[in-house]
C-alpha cells in the first residue's frame, strides 16, 4: 500500500511517556482536523501538484508541503538505514491511512512502532503499536470515533491551554474508565507560560504526566 510521506528524520522522541527514546519519525501528508495552533500546518493538504521523489523527503525536517508516494517495502529499506529502531508515525493525521501493511512489516523486521493520532479516524495498526491519542475536542473532523480510539490508546496526550481543556479531558476519561492502563499526559500548547503553569498544577493534582515538547526546548527536530 502507498503512503504520502512528507518527511523522514531521525531524532529523539520529544513528547509523551516515550520522551527520550531515539526514534525515526515518518510524517504522513494530509489532515482535515484544522487545529488553529497546529505546528505542522504544511501537512494538511495532499496537493497532487506537490508530488516529489524520496530524496526530497528524507533527512529533512522543514515546512515543505511536498510529499513522496512510498509503499511499505520502500519505507522499510529506507528506515533500515538508521540506528534507531523505534518508528513514530505522525502527520498530518496518519490514521487517514490503513497503517497495518506498514506496521506489520516493521514489526516483522524487529522495529517497534508508535503512532501519533488525533483519534478522529478509526485506528488500523499492528496490535503491538504504541498508540498515542491526542484528542481534538471541538475541532472540525469530528468526535465520532474518539471513544474507540481512546479505548485503543496506550497514552492520551491532551493539548492544554485553558481550564476548559482540563474539563474536556475529564469528560473523555469518564467515558473510558475501564481503560485503566492508559497513561495520561498534559501537553502545554505552544510552550505558552500560562499553559505550562496550568499543566504542571493539574498534573500534580491528578497524578498525570507532563509532556513539554522537549525537542522545542532543545531546538532539535
Ligand atoms: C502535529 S500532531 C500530528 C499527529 C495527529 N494529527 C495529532 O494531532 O495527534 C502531533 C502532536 O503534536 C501536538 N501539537 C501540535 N501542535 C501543537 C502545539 N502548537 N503545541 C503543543 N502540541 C502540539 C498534537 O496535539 C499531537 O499530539
Ligand atoms: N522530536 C520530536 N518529537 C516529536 N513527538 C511528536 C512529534 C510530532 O510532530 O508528531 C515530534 C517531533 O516533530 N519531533
Ligand atoms: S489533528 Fe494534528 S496534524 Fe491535524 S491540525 Fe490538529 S494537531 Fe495538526
Ligand atoms: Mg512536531
Amino acid at each position: 500500500m502507498n503512503y504520502p510521506v512528507n518527511e523522514i528524520f531521525e531524532t529523539i522522541q520529544g513528547e509523551g511517556a516515550k520522551t527520550g527514546v531515539p526514534s525515526v519519525f515518518l510524517r504522513l501528508q494530509g489532515c482535515p482536523v484544522g487545529c488553529s495552533w497546529c505546528d505542522t500546518k504544511h501537512t494538511w493538504e495532499v496537493d497532487k501538484t506537490k508530488l516529489t521523489s524520496i530524496e526530497n523527503v528524507v533527512d529533512v525536517s522543514n515546512t515543505s508541503d511536498c510529499w513522496a508516494d512510498l509503499d511499505e517495502n520502500m519505507l522499510l529499506s529506507r528506515l533500515q538505514k538508521y540506528s534507531a529502531k523505534h518508528i513514530v508515525i505522525t502527520g498530518g493525521e496518519p490514521c487517514m491511512y490503513d497503517l497495518r501493511p506498514l506496521t506489520a512489516l516493521l514489526h516483522q523486521n524487529g522495529f517497534t512502532t508508535q503512532i501519533e493520532t488525533s483519534g478522529t479516524f478509526e485506528i488500523y495498526t499492528h496490535e503491538n503499536t504504541y498508540v498515542t491519542v491526542s484528542p481534538k475536542v471541538g475541532m472540525k473532523g469530528g468526535y465520532s470515533v474518539l471513544v474507540s480510539a481512546l479505548n485503543r490508546a496506550n497514552e492520551i496526550k491532551h493539548p492544554v491551554a485553558t481550564e476548559q481543556h482540563i474539563r474536556d479531558l475529564q469528560a473523555l476519561l469518564a467515558k473510558i474508565s475501564h481503560n485503566q492502563f492508559v497513561e495520561v499526559c498534559l501537553q502545554p500548547i505552544s510552550q505558552k507560560k500560562r499553559a505550562t503553569e496550568l499543566a504542571i498544577a493539574e498534573c500534580i493534582k491528578h497524578n498525570w504526566r507532563l509532556s513539554v515538547q522537549m525537542h522545542k526546548y532543545l531546538m532539535i527536530d
